[in-house]
């Protein structure tokens, strides 16, 4: 039945908004990394001018996803079989929601940094600057720790498959490296950029599971971390 109070209307765009969260896992993704949003800008106190940027541009990806879905759903309705001109549809809505999530990866990257990058540089200054040795030690034991975890899962070879991904490993050990060395915050960023990069294309090759990557993403980050603190205490 058609709706004929505001409250009913109300009702059906909640409804709406609903459907998308439990059949979309893009659209419980964004209201995850929205609910991360607010819980950080709860901790780090942001200005009223700030919250509202950082609110309008989540409000915009949650927006785009919305009428990403609606469209998804109309094509689906008037052309469920292949067309070209419904992927050209799905194709630019999709491009719609990516738009606005990266335009408000630079808001978040432009407000939050200022706060977040003093707290990561104090991180980083704890485990301290590692020395070459210290570098070079750290990656050759997280190559080793790698070789004997895949030896006791028992599948893939030291350059191939298995648990867990010896690329992420390496890759995350050397970002963690770098991250200490520079003992600058975005260095840091952009060298895990790069780890997650290589860590992705292990996915997309079919060599590794999410789970083998984020398993090896993590035994490299913690391997190195480990070991140059060893090698900071032992100094
Ligand atoms: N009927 C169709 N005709 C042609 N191409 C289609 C059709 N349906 C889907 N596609 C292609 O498959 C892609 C994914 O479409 P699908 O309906 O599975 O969306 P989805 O996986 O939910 O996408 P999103 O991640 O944007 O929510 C589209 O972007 C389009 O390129």
């Amino acid at each position: 039945m058609k709706p004929t109070r505001f409250i009913d209307s109300a009702n059906c765009a909640i409804d709406g908004i609903l459907w998308a969260s439990r059949t979309q896992p893009h659209m419980r993704y964004h209201f995850l990394a929205a609910l991360g949003l607010l819980v950080a800008v709860l901790f780090l106190r942001v200005t009223p001018l700030e919250f509202t940027l950082l609110a309008v541009s989540v409000a915009f990806v949650l927006f785009a996803e919305l009428m990403n879905t609606a469209v998804e759903a109309v094509v689906d309705l008037v052309s469920p079989g292949y067309h070209p001109l419904a992927k050209i549809a799905k194709d630019v809505a999709a491009g719609g929601v990516l738009t606005a999530a990266i335009g408000a990866a630079v808001m978040g990257y432009l407000i939050l940094s200022k706060y977040i990058f003093p707290i990561y540089k104090e991180a980083l200054a704890m485990i301290g600057t590692p020395t070459e040795m210290g570098t070079v030690v750290a990656l050759l034991v997280v190559v080793i720790v790698v070789v004997i975890l895949k030896s006791l899962s028992g599948r893939g070879t030291p350059l191939e498959g298995g648990l867990p991904s010896g690329h992420a490993a390496v890759a995350f050990g050397i970002a963690t490296v770098v991250s200490l060395s520079t003992q600058d915050p975005l260095i840091s960023i952009l060298t895990i950029a790069l780890a997650v990069m290589v860590s992705h294309s292990r996915l997309l090759l079919n060599i590794h599971t999410m789970r083998e990557v984020v398993l090896g993403a993590i035994t490299g980050t913690a391997v190195a971390a480990l070991v140059l603190t060893l090698f900071r205490m032992l100094k």
